[in-house]
C-alpha cells in the first residue's frame, strides 16, 4: 500500500473501566500450521477455533493452489490433504499478503518439490529478509531462480529432483527459519537436523509429531536443541482445536491493566511456555493477572486470565526472554508508558525485521504521544507516567503493521488526549474482531 489516501485511520479515547468476558481468536502460528500440515497430510483434517485473519486465509489459498481441498462447514474447517509428497505445482504466484510466517514456512514446504513456485506479498513483506530461509534451502538443493535484490520477495524457487538432508544451526532466534528447514525436510530423503541454540516457539515440532512425522528433539547439556526429522514419512489428517492466541490476548490484557477500574476475563488462552513471556513480564511489573482453570487442550495447555487494573512499575526485561514474547514488545511498551519508572527492553534486534521496523515504529509512536523513550540499536527504554496526564494527542504511522496499530489504540484508552493510528485495515491480518471486542469491553475506539 503506497497511496496514503487509501488508509482508514482509527482513534481511541480515554475510557471508563473495561469489564466483561471475551475470547480472542485462534493462535496465528497454530492456525497457519494447521492449514499447511492438514493440506499436506493424507486424509481429512478438521479444525475448530482457526484464526480467520487475512494472513492465515492466504496460507489456506496457497495450500488450495497446490491441490488441498479446504472448505468451511459451520464452525469447522475441513481439509482433504493432498497426501504425502503429492503437492501440485501452483498455476500462478502464491500471494502471502502481509504474512512472514505463511510465506517463509511455505518456502520450506514446497522448496524441495521438483516444481517452480513464485512468492509475492505486500510492500511490508517485500521489505523483509528472506535469505535466512533461502540459504538453508539452497544447501538442500533448492534454486532461487529469481528474487528482488537482497534475496527479497517477489521470488521464485525451483526445487531439485531429489533434495539433500542437511544439518543446520539456526543463526538467529527464529521459529520461522527452524520451521522452514523442518518442512523442507519432510520431502527430503534421510535425516535432516536443525540445531537450535536458543529455543523458540515449538509449534512445528509438536504439531508435526501429532500428524505422525518421525521427529525427535534432544536438548544437550548446554540447552541446545537438536531436532531430527526423517523425511519421506507419512503425515495423517488430525482433529485440531486451535487455542486462543496469547499474542492477541495481550491487547485486551494490557488495556485492562492500564484503564482504571477495569476487571476482565479472557478465556481459553494458549499457555505454551514459549509464548507466555509477556505474562511473566507483566507479573513482574505488578500486574494483577490470575491464571485460572489451567487445562490441557489437545496437547497444549490453555487457561482463562482474569485481569484487573494495576499500578505497574518499570522493570528490566531479561533479553533471554525475547524469543518467548517477541511479538509483544509493542504492547509491552504501552504498559511501560503507564508504569511508574523506567522499563528497559534489550536484545530486540529481531524487531527491526518484522512487519515494520518495530523498534523505530514504537519509539516514533511513543514520542508522537509525549512519552519519554530512548531507542538504542537493539533496545528500547520507556519512562512511564502512571496518570497519563498530558500524554496522547499524536497520530501514529502503522507502516502496514497490525501490532503497531493495536498497541497504540490501547494507549489511547488510558491517556488524557486521543490517540490516532493511520490505518485500521491492517488489523485484519491477525485480529479481525479487535475493534468490536474492545468496544464490547467498553473501550472508546472509532
Ligand atoms: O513461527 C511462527 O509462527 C512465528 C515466529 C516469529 O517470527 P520469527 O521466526 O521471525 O521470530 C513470530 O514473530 C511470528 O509472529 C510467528
Ligand atoms: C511477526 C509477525 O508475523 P509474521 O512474521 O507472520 O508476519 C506478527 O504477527 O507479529
Amino acid at each position: 500500500m503506497t497511496a496514503h489516501s487509501t488508509l482508514t485511520p482509527a482513534t481511541a479515547s480515554k475510557s471508563e473501566a473495561l469489564t466483561g468476558t471475551v475470547r480472542v481468536p485462534g493462535d496465528k502460528s497454530i492456525s497457519h500450521r494447521s492449514f499447511m500440515f492438514g493440506g499436506l497430510a493424507a486424509g481429512e483434517t478438521r479444525i475448530t477455533g482457526l484464526l480467520e485473519g487475512e494472513d492465515v486465509l492466504r496460507t489456506g489459498d496457497a495450500m488450495k493452489a497446490m491441490g488441498a481441498k479446504i472448505e468451511k462447514s459451520g464452525d469447522e474447517w475441513i481439509i482433504q490433504g493432498t497426501g504425502n509428497g503429492a503437492l501440485l505445482e501452483p498455476q500462478g504466484p502464491l500471494d502471502f499478503g502481509n504474512a512472514g510466517t505463511g510465506s517463509r514456512l511455505t518456502m520450506g514446504l514446497v522448496g524441495t518439490y521438483d516444481m517452480t513456485t513464485t512468492f509475492i506479498g505486500d510492500a511490508s513483506l517485500q521489505s523483509r529478509p528472506m535469505a535466512r530461509v533461502l540459504n538453508p534451502l539452497r544447501e538442500m538443493g533448492v534454486q532461487v531462480i529469481d528474487a528482488a535484490p537482497g534475496d527479497r520477495m517477489p521470488l521464485t524457487l525451483r526445487g531439485p529432483k531429489r533434495a539433500n538432508p542437511i544439518s543446520y544451526r539456526v543463526p538467529m532466534a527464529s521459529a520461522q527459519v527452524k520451521s522452514a528447514v523442518l518442512l523442507a525436510a519432510l520431502n527430503t530423503p534421510g535425516i535432516t537436523t536443525v540445531i537450535e541454540p536458543v529455543m523458540t516457539r515449538d509449534h512445528t515440532e509438536k504439531m508435526l509429531q501429532g500428524f505422525g512425522a518421525n521427529l525427535e528433539v534432544e536438548t544437550d547439556k548446554d540447552g541446545v536443541r537438536h531436532i531430527r526429522l526423517e523425511g519421506e514419512g507419512k503425515l495423517t489428517g488430525q482433529i485440531i482445536a486451535v487455542p486462543g492466541d496469547p499474542s492477541s490476548a495481550a491487547f485486551p490484557l494490557v488495556a485492562a491493566l492500564i484503564v482504571p477500574g477495569s476487571d476482565i476475563l479472557i478465556e481459553n488462552v494458549l499457555m505454551n511456555p514459549t509464548r507466555t513471556g509477556i505474562i511473566d513480564t507483566l507479573l513482574e511489573m505488578g500486574a494483577s493477572i490470575e491464571i485460572l482453570n489451567r487445562r490441557d487442550a489437545g496437547g497444549e495447555e490453555v487457561a482463562d486470565l482474569r485481569v484487573r487494573h494495576s499500578e505497574l512499575k518499570g522493570v528490566t526485561v531479561p533479553p533471554a526472554r525475547a524469543p518467548f514474547m517477541i511479538d509483544e514488545y509493542p504492547i509491552l511498551a504501552i504498559a511501560a508508558a503507564l508504569a511508574d519508572g523506567e522499563t528497559i527492553m534489550d536484545g530486540l534486534e529481531e524487531l527491526r525485521v518484522k512487519e515494520s521496523d518495530r523498534l523505530a515504529a514504537v519509539a516514533r509512536g511513543l514520542e508522537a504521544n509525549g512519552i519519554d523513550c530512548t531507542e538504542g540499536e537493539s533496545s528500547l527504554t520507556v519512562r512511564g507516567r502512571p496518570d497519563g496526564k498530558g500524554l496522547g494527542g499524536g497520530t501514529v504511522a502503522t507502516h502496514l503493521d497490525h501490532r503497531i496499530a493495536m498497541s497504540f489504540l490501547v494507549l489511547g484508552l488510558a491517556v488524557e488526549k486521543d490517540v490516532t493510528v493511520d490505518d485500521r485495515a491492517i488489523i485484519n491480518t491477525s485480529f479481525p474482531e479487535f475493534m468490536d471486542m474492545m468496544r464490547a469491553l467498553g473501550a472508546k475506539i472509532d
